[in-house]
């Protein structure tokens, strides 16, 4: 419909026509739907996000009209429902007598305004009259719109179907007036932002000319600064130059100065030089003089020296030849007193030589007489002595001559009971012998194949203080205990507790025990290798416990038992046995075996291999020095050797005893020239490596090897010991699981004696490891081994 004169709009500031208007029957509810909906519309994204921005955003994209247009029914219904709400909206303000001047803005101007810098009039008006989308109310009330046409007209109510066309075309037409609307507020749009882009371009253009004042001024400025600089570099030119004159007045000042010293100096120099020389000739002339006075002075003295000798050298001569004069009368009297003495004494000489004869032929005549009376005496000796015998021959001759033959068979007799008496005495001691080494081995088999002692040594010097809590219950009596403190235990309640570990062992030697009081009680083991068993006796225990101390110190094990082997074998000489004792002392390191009496430097290029013969039960290295020890003192020279060797292979961090086990090997045969039984037995003195635990992350290189070889041979050793102990058969013992356990497989186990000690330190800082070895010293300990065998034999 097209709108007439009633509805025209006066005309606003912005120069749109309002819309036309549609009936006020339905503008109210139109009124609110569309109110309510501009409200609730949110501003677009692209809005919200260029809130801060002056400038007017572009519009947003929007279809067309053609597009409209060409949409199907529901657009176009949209379309009319913009337009009906348009001006319900408009005629409600003509109602209610507001008027606004900007009702009919285009939406999207009218939105884009919220952010724009343009001034905000009318935008509530621009929001009503801005196309809304698609509500369910505006569903209703297309459909009570719809009902405007009548839905079923009859064929032939041609009038009825005009109408409805007319109503249609009216309808379209207002459509299109909407639409012309629509452009031409879309115009004043684009005209409004026209103006506003000649504004921002007058506001450019201000901005532009402050600029460029700026830039001039900034121009100007850098010219002044140039200018400061330039004068600035002006003064700084003059400060030097005067600096430099200053500089260069003071160099020639100072080069004048010292000139003028120079010179002053090199005048006084001169003058001095002169004063000198003039001293000296002044000098040099009063010597002269003084010299030539002295001379003459001398001479004169001399002159006069010289007669005074002239004179007194006469007057001496004449004393002299008075002298002399005399001396001769008096010579003259002496050498007659002397011929007249000369005459006595002759006369004397020839009296004593007379004396003298007369005196050797009495005393030849003496001696003479003697001789002849010993002859005379011996004589009558002998005479005496031949008629005693004639007699005593006369005697015997006369006695009963069948007395004389029976005495001497009776002692015929007594002397051949002596010799079976003898011969029967020998035998018991023989037999004896025999059933003492019976009885010697029986009582070491009830004592155990397998022995174990714990030795605590003392602290030594200022460890005094750090002594961990350790007691002897029962020292007086057994001494076969020993008490642990163990470290603090917290319980749950948080009361410190320390527990008392106890351990019992075969003998136990606390902190005040001497190395030959041990020795006594091993002693009898030593015995047993004498009498042909093979004897292991190790010591186990954390480096510093004292197992050297025990094994090689000079009354240690090894030289006592060295010593008792010898003094045994001599008094066993009379029993018939006759001993040979030969020495070897190895050490195993990192599971090699080395001659700790052969060279130190050849460790590394000779290989020793354990060899084993299981039908003599003897074990050999190859190629180790073996010392015959004749003499017990020769055992010390081998240990001496020995510990020299393992001084030249010890390393800075390492000292070689803590870190191999070394083995001193003795064997002994014997054999008895009365009976020919012959034994062999070994003895090995064994001191283990240190026994500490040292975790494998703690150290590397050489050292984690060393770690892993004594660890695995020190546990090897147990697993021997519990096999041993679990009764298992020989073959099943793991001796080849390590060096150490395969050399000394005849010696453990079933055929031999074996005496553990275990050696500890009496520190608390030592205490973990304490525990630990006496806790494996007692699964040793209770460990029950078979019984030895005797390698003895009868000779053939
Ligand atoms: N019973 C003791 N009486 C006096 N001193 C002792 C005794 N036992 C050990 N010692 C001393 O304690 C120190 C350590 O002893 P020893 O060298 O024998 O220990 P170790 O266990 O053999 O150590 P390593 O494993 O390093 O060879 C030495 O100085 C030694 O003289």
């Amino acid at each position: 419909m097209v709108p007439n004169g009633e509805n025209a709009q006066p005309v606003r500031a912005s120069g749109l026509r309002p819309p036309s208007r549609i009936p006020a029957t339905t503008g109210l509810l139109e009124m609110s739907a569309s109110d309510n909906n501009a409200r609730a519309i949110p501003p677009p994204a692209n809005l919200l996000k260029h809130k801060g921005s002056a400038l007017p955003e572009p519009a947003a994209k929007r279809k067309t009209l053609a597009e409209r247009a060409g949409e199907p029914v529901r657009t176009t219904q949209t379309t009319s429902r913009v337009m009906k709400r348009s001006n319900t909206t408009n005629a409600l303000r003509k109602t209610s007598g507001t008027h606004t001047t900007t009702s009919t803005r285009p939406a999207s101007a009218a939105a884009h305004r919220t952010n724009s810098a343009l001034p905000r009039t009318g935008s509530r008006s621009a929001l009503a009259a801005r196309p809304v989308s698609v509500t369910h109310e505006d569903d209703d009330e297309d459909s009570s719109s719809s009902s405007i046409l009548p839905n079923k007209r009859k064929a032939w109510d041609t009038k009825g179907r005009l109408e409805d066309m007319e109503t249609l075309y009216s309808q379209l037409k207002t459509q299109l007036d909407s639409a012309a609307t629509e452009k031409t507020g879309m115009e004043e749009g684009i005209s409004i932002y026209k103006a506003r882009i000649s504004e921002m371009e007058q506001i450019r253009l201000q901005l532009s000319t402050a600029n460029q004042t700026l830039t001039s001024e900034l121009t100007e400025t850098k010219v002044k600064l140039s200018s400061v600089n330039a004068q600035l570099d002006d003064m700084k030119r003059s400060h030097s130059f005067e600096i430099d004159d200053l500089r260069r007045k003071n160099r020639n000042d100072v080069e004048d100065a010292k000139d003028g010293h120079r010179k002053e100096l090199e005048r006084l120099q001169r003058e001095a030089r002169d004063e000198l020389d003039r001293v000296k000739k002044d000098a040099q002339e009063e010597a002269d003089r003084a010299n030539k006075t002295r001379r003459e002075e001398v001479a004169e003295k001399e002159r006069e020296l010289r007669a005074e000798l002239e004179e007194e050298r006469s007057r001496r001569l004449r004393e002299v030849q008075e002298l002399t004069s005399q001396f001769s009368m008096q010579k003259l009297t002496a050498d007659n007193d002397v011929t007249q003495k000369d005459r006595e004494l002759q006369t004397l000489r020839s009296e004593l030589n007379e004396v003298k004869a007369n005196l050797e032929s009495s005393n030849a005549l003496n001696t003479n007489l003697k001789e002849k009376l010993t002859e005379a005496s011996t004589n009558t000796l002998t005479l005496e002595t031949s008629m005693r015998a004639m007699k005593a021959k006369i005697d015997f001759l006369e006695s009963d001559n069948q007395a004389q033959s029976q005495a001497f068979q009776d002692l015929n007799q007594q002397m051949l009971d002596a010799q079976a008496v003898a011969a029967e005495a020998k035998e018991k001691l023989r037999q004896e012998e025999t059933l003492r080494r019976k009885l010697h081995n029986q009582v070491q088999e009830l004592k155990g194949n397998i022995r174990v002692f714990c030795r605590v040594r003392p602290t030594l010097g200022d460890e005094e203080t750090k002594k961990a809590e350790l007691a002897f219950p029962d020292a007086e009596t057994d001494s076969k205990e020993v008490v642990v403190q163990g470290p603090d235990q917290k319980s749950a309640m948080g009361t410190v507790t320390k527990a008392n570990n106890n351990f019992s062992f075969d003998r136990v030697f606390g902190p005040g025990s001497q190395n030959g009081e041990i020795f006594d009680e091993i002693s009898q083991l030593v015995q047993s290798a004498l009498d042909g068993y093979n004897v292991c006796i190790f010591c186990y225990g954390q480096t510093g416990s004292g197992k050297t101390y025990t094994m090689s110190s000079p009354d240690g094990m090894i030289p006592s038992a060295v010593t008792q082997i010898y003094e045994t074998a001599k008094s066993l000489e009379d029993k018939g046995w006759t001993y040979s004792m030969e020495g070897s002392f190895v050490e195993v390191y990192n599971e090699t075996v080395n001659d700790l009496l052969g060279k130190a430097e050849d460790w590394n290029n000779k290989k020793h291999e354990i060899r084993q013969d299981p039908v003599k039960l003897k074990t050999t290295i190859t190629d180790v020095t073996t010392v015959d020890l004749d003499s017990p003192t020769r055992v010390n020279a081998i240990l001496d050797q020995a510990n020299r060797n393992r001084r030249v292979a010890a390393t800075q961090a390492n000292s070689r005893s803590s870190r191999s086990h070394s083995v001193f090997i003795l064997r002994l045969i014997g054999e008895n020239t009365m009976t020919g039984e012959r034994s062999e037995g070994t003895l090995n003195l064994v001191d283990l490596a240190g026994s500490e635990r040292l975790a494998h992350s703690q150290v590397s290189g050489d050292r984690l090897k060393e770690t892993q070889n004594i660890n695995k041979s020190l546990s090897c050793l147990g697993d021997v010991i519990s096999a041993l102990g679990s009764g298992k058969d020989a073959k099943h013992i793991p001796y080849r699981n390590s060096k150490l356990t395969y050399l000394l497989q005849y010696s453990l186990g079933g055929n031999s004696k074996t005496l553990m000690f275990v050696m500890v330190s009496p520190l608390q800082a030592h205490l973990s490891e304490t525990l630990t070895s006496l806790k494996f010293a007692t699964k040793v300990h209770n460990t029950h081994i078979g019984t030895a065998k005797r390698q003895a034999k009868v000779k053939d």
